[in-house]
């Protein structure tokens, strides 16, 4: 039973797409555990945001079963396209988000200086969002995720738009959150750095899973049992 109380993320895409039998994705199925960061791969046009659309249900076609967090779990959803209230400050997001997720305003205001203070966004958190940078857009959107401590994460391509300090403490802060339980699934293009953090990965390639497992499963698959991973997608996608 305690096999089945670690998965966070259960998902079984029979078939999905933008329109009524219009399939995009088919055959794509995995689960996260409590503490696993699963790299979702492939080139682009694959299917991995469409994948990841239809396990947060935003697909109008979807043949899915998807269980997010266990009974009663969160999740937490970093986009690749920041998504704001143009009216609103960065502070006024937090406030919302912890608000949204019924986090008591001590422990909500503790949290959100800290992360504030991590990711150097002190100075602007009473400015409005439309006029951040591109990076500093998508610092607000993992403050907000983070800020949720859920029992998933859906991550959807962190590195492009975030500096090097940037990137490490997100990668320490996911760290924290995977020691603490939390589960990941991260889409990326940035395949060393995956290599390095992922314990596992599912590549699609033209809607379907070419292949999933580990690292060592991944090389297997694409007949290179020494390959890098960038070597073995190339071969595989
Ligand atoms: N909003 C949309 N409406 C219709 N078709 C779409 C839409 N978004 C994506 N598609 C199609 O779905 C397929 C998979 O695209 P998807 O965006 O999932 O790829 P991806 O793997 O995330 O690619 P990338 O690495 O470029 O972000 C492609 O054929 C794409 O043209």
């Amino acid at each position: 039973m305690r096999d089945m109380e670690d998965i966070v993320l259960d998902v079984a895409i029979q078939e999905a797409g933008y329109e009524e039998g219009d399939v995009r994705i088919s055959g794509i199925s995995f689960t996260v555990r409590r503490g696993q960061l699963l790299g979702l791969i492939g080139p682009n046009g694959a299917g991995k945001s469409t994948t990841i659309k239809t396990l947060l249900g935003l697909l109008k076609y979807a043949k899915a079963s998807v269980s997010i967090g266990g009974e009663g779990g969160t999740y937490a959803y970093v986009p690749e396209q920041p998504i704001f209230y143009e009216d609103l400050t960065l502070w006024e997001h937090l406030d919302l988000s912890a608000a949204a997720h019924g986090l008591e305003y001590g422990a909500f205001k503790e949290q959100a200086e800290r992360l504030l203070h991590l990711f150097g966004m002190e100075h602007v958190r009473d400015d409005l969002p439309a006029g951040f940078s591109k990076g500093m857009k998508q610092k607000m959107m993992l403050l907000l995720g983070f800020l949720a401590k859920p029992d998933v994460y859906i991550v959807d391509e962190p590195f492009i738009g975030l500096d090097p300090r940037a990137t490490k403490d997100f990668l320490r802060l996911l760290d924290a959150e995977r020691r603490r339980g939390a589960g990941v699934l991260m889409s990326t293009h940035v395949l060393d750095t995956a290599e390095k953090i992922c314990d596992s990965f599912v590549l699609v390639s033209a809607g379907r899973v070419a292949a999933s497992g580990t690292l060592g499963d991944i090389r297997a698959a694409s007949g290179m049992p020494a390959a890098s991973l960038f070597d073995c997608f190339d071969a595989l996608a």
